[in-house]
This record gives structure tokens, C-alpha cells and sequence, in this order.
């Protein structure tokens, strides 16, 4: 094989989407002489029948726990150590389970080179001391010292692998690391589309997910698809709301990309946070225990980004001014029963009250 000298690319994750945009990204920079041919990939190590995840990566060109029947190109190297993974890297591509970031975050400080940029894939919020909530993309800013755009779309990593047509959007103000980026991600089957509003981006990726837990009650509940279309609108409703209240400068547009009412729709009916949250109300069991039995080791990000935004909303005293949000953390927690859904979307403000303008463009 053969190495340039161009940026350097480290996936910074090897989960179900981490694995597929590994894919990609190997593909993208053998075509690419601005990019090394050689793209690294953090994997949290772990033994697959007597064997190292790494080494079987290495060797079969597959991660055969989180995707498996899908090649990785020869070009992406699969090492269990985050710091040697990353420390050549120009370009960090962050994609884990978004509980885990801080303790990356953690172990990379100082380690990388402070010329990187970082790329989120990344969706859900962490918690703030006082009472609010961080963007994911801020806190790898803050910990690192380095600039992280953002990206997030209708996405299911699954369809992605296979090569079906999908769109994406990324989160980014600088014009020139946006085309830069574009090349790194876009295929023939993976189209970007590139805007300013990254934090708008961001936070329709994190939301969602809790939307789509919803979703899966509706389900779980035996509702029909007009019940699960009013749950995705009164859904997009908060989001939308979220945006102009905690960050208001966020513009209305980007709620119609790709990262907005196209991955609400898609999570909503294909993802996993619906899955587990219909099996939570046919099995009675818990969600943690649905995640370890269904999952296969992949992890389920609503369920914590509902209690993150609880955290937050509580502090405030805005639990009803947001009622999907605030009654799917509930029901996750076991605090109300699956049923007490109906009555949120069925109560909901946006029935009771004339519509607001919404004040950004
Ligand atoms: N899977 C999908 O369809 C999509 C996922 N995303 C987002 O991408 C992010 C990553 O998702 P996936 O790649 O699907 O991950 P995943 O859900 O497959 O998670 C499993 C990954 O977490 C790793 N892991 C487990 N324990 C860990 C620890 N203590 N420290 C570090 N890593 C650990 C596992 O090794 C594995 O790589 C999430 O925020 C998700 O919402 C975004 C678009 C699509
Ligand atoms: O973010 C996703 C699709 O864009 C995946 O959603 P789930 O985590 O619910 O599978």
C-alpha cells in the first residue's frame, strides 16, 4: 500500500456507525491525494470468541461484532489504544456513544496535535454542573482546544453500509474545512449538504432520539401510523422550540435538512430507540435490559439524552412547556406507564394554544 503525505484521518469510534463511516472514509482518501491513504481507527477493545476485536478488524477487514458482513477497506487499522490512534491525526472523526466522550476527551488531552479539527458524529447532550446541558461538539472543543464541526442526518448506519441512497448534513461555519469535509464524507450514495447552523444540527440529532422512543410506545401500544405522525409533528414541535428558547440565533431552514425532520422521520421508524422503547411496552422490562439483550452491545442514546434534557428543563421549571421530552424520561424511568403517553400527545400545548410565530428565519 501505498502512503502520501496529506491529513491524516482517525475515526475516533468502531461501534455500528463508527464501522460505516470507517468504510466510507477509507474509500474517500485512497481517491484523495490530499489525504493519507492510512486512516486509524479507535476500537474499544474487547475478545470475540478467545479473540482480540482488533486483530480479527486487522486481519478480516470486518468488525464482525458491530457490522457484521461489510468490508472495511484494507487501508483502515484498527488500534485499541485512543492516543496512538490519534496523535498523527489531522482530522479526528468522533463517533462513540456519547456517554463515553468525556473519558475520551480526557485521555486525549495534550495528545494530539493542536492543529487537528474534529468532526462529530455524535448524538446526545452531557449534563452541566448548575443545572443546564453542553453540545457534545462543545465539550471536545473545550477539553481539546481544537475547532469540532458537526455531522448528523438520516443516517440508519445499517442502510448506509449497504450503499442506499441517503442524505446527510454537516454542521459547519468555516467554508473551506466544510468542503474539506464534504470530500472526506460524500459518495455517490451519501450526499452531503454543508450549512452554518451547527448548533442547530447538533442539537436535531441529540432530540430525535428521544422523539423516537415515543415513537416506540405508540408502537409498543398497538397505535396505528396517524398516532406515530402526530407523535414525529408535536416531536418536531419541541425541537423546534428547544432551538429558539435555549438557543436562540438557530435558524428555522435547518430543521428541513437532512439532520432535522428527515432523521426524525427515519428514527423514528427504523431505528433503535424505537425498537427498544416498543419492546419496553410489550416485555415490561427495563430499558437497560432491553439494550443488553436486543443490541448486541450497540448502545441506545435517548433514553440518557431524555434524562439529560429532564435535568435541564427541571432546573428550570420548564418540564411542561416541553411534554414529549419531559414524559419519555418519565416513562423510561418507570416514573409513568407507557400509557400516559397517549394523554401527553392528546394534552399537548401545541393543541391548546394558537401557534406562536417563530421568530428565527
Ligand atoms: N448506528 C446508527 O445508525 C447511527 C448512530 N449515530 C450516532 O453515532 C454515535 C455512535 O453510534 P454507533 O457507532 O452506532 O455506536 P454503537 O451503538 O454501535 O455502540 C457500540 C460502541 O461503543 C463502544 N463502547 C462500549 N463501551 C465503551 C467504553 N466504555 N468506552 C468507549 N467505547 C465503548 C463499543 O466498543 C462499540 O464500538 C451515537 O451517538 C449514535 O447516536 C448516528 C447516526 C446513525
Ligand atoms: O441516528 C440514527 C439514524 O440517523 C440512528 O438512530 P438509533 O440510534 O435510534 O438507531
Amino acid at each position: 500500500m501505498s502512503y502520501t503525505k496529506g491529513k491524516q484521518v482517525c475515526i475516533v469510534g468502531s461501534g455500528n456507525w463508527g464501522s460505516v463511516i470507517a468504510k466510507i472514509v477509507g474509500c474517500n482518501v485512497q481517491k484523495l491525494d490530499k489525504f493519507d491513504n492510512r486512516v486509524t481507527m479507535y476500537v474499544y477493545e474487547e475478545m470475540i470468541n478467545g479473540k482480540k476485536l482488533t486483530e480479527i478488524i486487522n486481519e478480516q477487514h470486518e468488525n464482525v461484532k458491530y457490522l457484521p458482513g461489510h468490508k472495511l477497506p484494507a487501508n483502515v487499522e484498527a488500534i485499541a489504544d485512543v492516543v496512538e490512534a490519534a496523535k498523527d491525526a489531522d482530522i479526528l472523526i468522533f463517533v462513540l456513544p456519547h456517554q463515553f466522550i468525556k473519558g475520551i476527551c480526557s485521555t486525549l488531552l495534550g495528545k494530539i496535535k493542536p492543529t487537528a479539527i474534529a468532526l462529530s458524529l455524535i448524538k446526545g447532550f452531557d449534563r452541566l454542573e448548575g443545572g443546564g446541558i453542553e453540545l457534545i461538539s462543545h465539550i471536545i472543543h473545550r477539553h481539546l482546544k481544537i475547532p469540532c464541526h458537526v455531522l448528523m442526518g438520516a443516517n440508519l448506519a445499517n442502510e448506509v453500509a449497504n450503499e442506499q441512497f441517503c442524505e446527510t448534513t454537516i454542521g459547519c461555519r468555516d467554508r473551506k474545512i466544510g468542503a474539506m469535509l464534504r470530500d472526506i464524507i460524500q459518495t455517490e450514495y451519501f450526499r452531503v449538504v454543508v450549512v452554518d447552523d451547527a448548533d442547530t444540527v447538533e442539537i436535531c440529532g441529540a432530540l430525535k432520539n428521544i422523539v423516537a422512543c415515543g415513537a416506540g410506545f405508540v408502537d409498543g401500544l398497538g397505535l396505528g401510523d396517524n398516532t406515530k405522525a402526530a407523535v414525529i409533528r408535536l416531536g418536531l414541535m419541541e425541537m423546534i422550540k428547544f432551538v429558539d428558547v435555549f438557543y436562540p440565533g438557530g435558524k428555522l431552514s435547518t430543521f428541513f435538512e437532512s439532520c432535522g425532520v428527515a432523521d426524525l422521520i427515519t428514527t423514528c421508524f427504523g431505528g433503535r430507540n424505537r425498537k427498544c422503547s416498543e419492546a419496553f411496552v410489550k416485555t415490561g422490562k427495563s430499558i437497560k435490559q432491553l439494550e443488553d439483550e436486543l443490541l448486541n452491545g450497540q448502545k441506545l442514546q435517548g433514553p440518557i439524552t431524555a434524562e439529560e434534557v429532564h435535568f435541564m428543563l427541571k432546573s428550570k421549571g420548564m418540564e411542561d412547556k416541553f411534554p414529549i421530552f419531559t414524559t419519555v424520561h418519565k416513562i423510561c424511568t418507570g416514573e409513568l406507564k407507557p400509557q400516559d403517553f397517549v394523554s401527553c400527545i392528546r394534552e399537548h400545548p401545541e393543541h391548546i394554544y394558537i401557534p406562536r410565530h417563530i421568530a428565527f428565519t
